[in-house]
C-alpha cells in the first residue's frame, strides 16, 4: 500500500491535457498536481483567471497558481507520475531539453493517442528506446473518452494498461470519480496501437460522410475497420485479447461516430473537398490520425497487413488521390 502523498506533472496544454487535470484535482485521492504547457499567455490566464483560455474554457482549474508553469523541467521534478499529453507529432520538439536523467525512475503514463514521426514507434517504444523507461514504469491512459464529455461530467470509462497491473491500478485510483470509471489493462502494445488506428478510421468515416455516403455504409466500414485493427495488433504483439473491449471496439465507435471527434471532423472536410492544409487550418486542434495514417504506412512495410481501408486514407491524404475515387475502390472490397 502507497501511503506517501502522490506527485503528477501533467506536460501539455490541449483539450486532453485540461480533462485529465480536471479528473485529476476531482478525484478524492490526496494529490498535487504540476500542469506544463508551452503558452506563457495561457499559463498567465490560468494563474489569473483559473480556466484555460483556448481548450475546454468553460472548466475551473483548481490547482495552485504556482504549478502552472512553462518550466518543463521544474514541472518534472517535482513529480513521480508523469502524464504525457502533447501530440505525438510535437512530443520530442516537447521533451527536447529533457535528459533520460530527469525521468529517471518515474512513472510516465500516456495519454497521447499517436505515433512519434521519423522514429515511426509508439510513445511506450519511444520513451523506452529514448530515455530508458523501462517497460514496467509505463502506463497508456485509453478509452472511449472525449475531453468535452469530461468538461461536462458526462460518464465515461478509462482503461489503464501497464504490464504491472499494479501500478496501474494505483493509477486509476488517482483519476477515477463520479464521472469516471476505470478498467486495468496488461495490454500495452495492443491499447496504444488501436486507440493510434481508430484515428484512421475515424478519418476514413469522415470522409465518407463528407462524400455523401449514409449510416448504413457506415456501419459497414467501421466493422472492417475493427477487424483491420485485429489484424494488425495481432500481428504486432499476439496475446489472448477481446477487441470487442471498449479500449479497442469502444474508441474506433466513439471516434469514428462522435460530434466531437478531431479526425472524424477532419476527414469530413477532406470528404467535403477541402485540401489537408485549409482543413488543419480551419481546425483549431490537431487530428492525430492525419500524422500517424504516414506512420503507419511505414511500418505495415515490415509486417505486410491487408489494410484496405488505411491505405485508403493513405492514398488520399498523402498521394493526392481523390477521394471520390478512393472511397468507391475501397466500397469494392469491404464484406
Ligand atoms: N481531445 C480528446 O478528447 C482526446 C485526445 N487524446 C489525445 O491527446 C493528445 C493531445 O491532444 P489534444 O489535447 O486533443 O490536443 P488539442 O488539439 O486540444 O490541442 C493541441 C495541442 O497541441 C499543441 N500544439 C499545436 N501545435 C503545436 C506545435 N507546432 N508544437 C507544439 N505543440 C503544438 C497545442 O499547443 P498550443 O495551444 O500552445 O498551440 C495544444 O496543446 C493527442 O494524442 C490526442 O489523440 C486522447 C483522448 C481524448
Ligand atoms: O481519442 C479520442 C476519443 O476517445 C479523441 O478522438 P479525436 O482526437 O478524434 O477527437
Amino acid at each position: 500500500m502507497h501511503t506517501t502523498k502522490n506527485t503528477i506533472a501533467v506536460i501539455g496544454g490541449g483539450s486532453w491535457a485540461t480533462a485529465n487535470v480536471k479528473m485529476l484535482a476531482d478525484n478524492s485521492t490526496p494529490k498535487d498536481i504540476y500542469w506544463w504547457m508551452r503558452n506563457g499567455e495561457a499559463v498567465e490566464h490560468l494563474t489569473k483567471f483559473r480556466h484555460n483560455p483556448r481548450y475546454l474554457s468553460s472548466v475551473e482549474i483548481n490547482v495552485p497558481a504556482q504549478h502552472i508553469s512553462t518550466d518543463l523541467k521544474a514541472m518534472l521534478a517535482q513529480a513521480e507520475f508523469v502524464l504525457l499529453n502533447v501530440p505525438a507529432a510535437f512530443l520530442k520538439d516537447a521533451l527536447s531539453g529533457i535528459t533520460p536523467q530527469d525521468l529517471e525512475g518515474k512513472k510516465i503514463v500516456s495519454a497521447i493517442k499517436g505515433i512519434v514521426p521519423d522514429e515511426n514507434l509508439i510513445i511506450g517504444e519511444f520513451l523506452n528506446q529514448r530515455y530508458g523507461i523501462p517497460f514496467n514504469n509505463l502506463l497508456v491512459l485509453s478509452g472511449p473518452c472525449h475531453a468535452e464529455e469530461v468538461a461536462l461530467e458526462k460518464l465515461s470509462y478509462l482503461t489503464i494498461a501497464s504490464p504491472d497491473t499494479e501500478l496501474a491500478a494505483r493509477f486509476a485510483g488517482m483519476i477515477d470519480t463520479r464521472y469516471i470509471k476505470t478498467i486495468v489493462s496488461d495490454d500495452i502494445y495492443g491499447t496504444e496501437y488501436s486507440a493510434v488506428l481508430k484515428n484512421i478510421y475515424a478519418i476514413a468515416s469522415g470522409i465518407c460522410h463528407g462524400l455523401g455516403y449514409g449510416d448504413n455504409f457506415q456501419a459497414v466500414l467501421i466493422s472492417n475497420a475493427i477487424r483491420e485493427i485485429e489484424r494488425f495488433v495481432e500481428a504486432i504483439h499476439h496475446i489472448d485479447r477481446d477487441i470487442k473491449e471498449s479500449a479497442y471496439l469502444g474508441d474506433l465507435m466513439v471516434t469514428a461516430y462522435s460530434q466531437f471527434s478531431r479526425n472524424r471532423t477532419f476527414g469530413n472536410m477532406i470528404g467535403k473537398g477541402y485540401t489537408v492544409t485549409s482543413a488543419q487550418l480551419e481546425m483549431n486542434m490537431v487530428a492525430e490520425g492525419y500524422y500517424a495514417v504516414n506512420c503507419l504506412h511505414q511500418i505495415n512495410k515490415q509486417h505486410n497487413v491487408y489494410m484496405p481501408i488505411c491505405n485508403a486514407v493513405y492514398n488520399i491524404l498523402y498521394q493526392k488521390r481523390s477521394p471520390y475515387n478512393e472511397m468507391k475502390h475501397l466500397a469494392e472490397n469491404l464484406s
